[in-house]
């Protein structure tokens, strides 16, 4: 049959957080998909039907998608097996805070070289984050360089991010609210708009645009998401000093202004994560490239590090120096073992360095957050371990199973509760400190009675 009239068949290049549920997503949706990666680990994982990365979802992804999905470590047999090639590796930050294609590069020279020995039209679709201007400048450059093709002519490129969060990164590609796509060309930019049509279980809207318009819309919404938290994370600074004061009945009324919205405007100890922090420092040093004023992502990056004093002052206010406290949760969100800029590993480390007596605990991170902490704090087996006679304990991450903790005989003296974990009927004796509700700074009596 025409290879014409059948889907076009996927590559995906990097089989990480985000590459391999990609690759499993489009295999269980019918899709013949091929993965590469670097590392032989995650592509003998594929081989073997396992998931080379910790998802939720991912595995029966796979499952579904079983005889779909293989991987090789063979760039020729990648390119010239598959019409459509997705490039999903790391875009670490620079020295200059914005984001670096080498990876993304190194990847487009191989599928370009790789190309000089196939005849037909491909498409190579950039989803790693990059800054505005770099598909179209030096990602085009060297893939036109290393192929000896045009694009826009014997060769489309895209720009195509994904809106996943970690944790539910296999439900929001099945669910998406919008499928961006930048193009060099219609060809291109239709072949991919016809891919997303058959592989997502919503009705998204499809934005299609060239592609610096898509590079900035990317890290625009980012940033106006952070923007939120941020503001969000104001008004409860805010409420910490004014006696009665709640952040979340404020956030939960403002977010009620369809203008605003409620999705991301849960004050607590500021966003971590190997994504966001990141943004606003890109987005700024764009501005600062191009003598634009950015000072909105500059004040949104500056009062999220502000949270960590925040909370460094909660502890201060319930626990001396040399005392045992407990950190629970150390990935910086929870159903994840991702512990890249998590405040719950900074707050542990910034603790025991100042004398504390740090006790750690979480349901998944223990082994990743190890690799950072050392022996300079107590790895607790359970959460009740690490509660057991702590004059404080912080509750880090909004891990579902924190809310279960028999709180009222847990043995710690004191609870900072950033995310209202803490039932209010269950603390019995426990002082818990809500961060954003009322002048616990003073030790006014907002701690444990006030009521919302
Ligand atoms: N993880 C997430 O939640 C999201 C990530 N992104 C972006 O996606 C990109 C990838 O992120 P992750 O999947 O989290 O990274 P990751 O580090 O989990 O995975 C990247 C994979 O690429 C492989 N790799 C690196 N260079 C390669 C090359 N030249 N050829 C083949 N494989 C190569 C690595 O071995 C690794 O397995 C980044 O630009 C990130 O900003 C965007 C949205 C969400
Ligand atoms: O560009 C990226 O790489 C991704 O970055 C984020 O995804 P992620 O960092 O995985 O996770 P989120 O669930 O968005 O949480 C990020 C941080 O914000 C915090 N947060 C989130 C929401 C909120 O209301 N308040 C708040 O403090 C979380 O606790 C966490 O620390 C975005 O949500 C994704 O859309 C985007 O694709």
């Amino acid at each position: 049959m025409d290879r014409k009239t059948q889907p076009p068949r996927l590559s995906v290049i990097g089989l990480g957080k985000l590459g391999s549920p990609m690759a499993a997503v489009f295999g269980a949706k019918g899709f013949d998909v091929v993965g590469i990666d670097l590392n032989p680990a995650f592509v003998q994982a594929i081989n073997e039907g396992r998931a080379p990365v910790q998802e939720p979802g991912l595995q029966e992804q796979l499952d579904r998608a079983r005889g779909r999905v293989r991987a090789t470590q063979d760039w020729n047999d990648l390119v010239t097996s598959t019409d459509i090639s997705f490039i999903i590796v790391p875009t670490p930050s620079g020295p200059d805070r914005m984001f670096v294609n080498r990876f993304v590069v190194d990847a487009v020279e191989r599928i370009g070289a790789a190309l000089r020995g196939k005849p037909d039209y491909h498409v190579v679709v950039v989803t790693s984050t990059v800054m505005p201007g770099s598909t179209d400048g030096e990602i085009r450059a060297a893939l036109e360089r290393s192929s000896g093709r045009t694009v826009g002519q014997d060769v489309g490129l895209c720009y195509n991010p994904e809106f996943i969060a970690l944790g539910s990164v296999v439900r929001d590609m099945l669910f998406p609210d919008m499928i961006l796509i930048g193009e060099s060309d219609a060809r291109a930019g239709e072949m991919l708009e016809q891919v997303y049509r058959g592989s997502v279980d919503s009705k998204p809207e499809f934005h299609r645009m060239n592609l610096v318009n898509a590079e900035l819309c990317k890290i625009s919404v980012n940033t106006f998401v952070t923007t939120k938290i941020s503001y969000a994370n104001m008004i409860a600074e805010l409420c910490d000093h004014l006696p009665g004061a709640d952040a979340d009945v404020v956030t939960r009324a403002v977010g009620a202004d369809s203008r605003i919205g409620r999705k991301y405007l849960k004050p607590a100890i500021g966003y971590g994560g190997p994504c966001f922090p990141r943004d606003n420092k890109a987005f700024a040093a764009l501005g600062r490239r191009l003598g634009v004023n950015t000072a909105l992502a500059e004040a949104t990056d500056a009062i999220n590090e502000h949270q960590f004093q925040r909370m460094i002052g909660a502890v201060a206010a319930c626990a001396e120096p040399g005392q045992a406290v407990a950190v629970l949760g150390l990935s910086y969100k929870p159903d994840t073992a991702v512990v890249e800029e998590s405040q719950g590993v900074a707050l542990a480390l910034q603790l025991a360095e100042a004398g504390y007596q740090v006790r750690v605990f979480d349901p998944l991170a223990m082994s990743a957050a190890a690799a950072i902490l050392g022996d300079r704090v107590t790895r607790s087996e359970t959460a009740a371990d690490a509660l057991r006679g702590v004059a404080a304990a912080v509750l880090t991450t909004p891990w579902a199973a924190f809310k279960e903790i028999a709180w009222a005989e847990c043995g710690a003296a004191a609870v900072i509760d950033p995310w209202s974990l803490v039932p209010r009927d269950a603390a019995g004796t426990v002082r818990v400190v809500r961060l954003g509700q009322g002048d616990w700074r003073r030790g006014a009596p907002s701690l444990n009675a006030a009521a919302a």
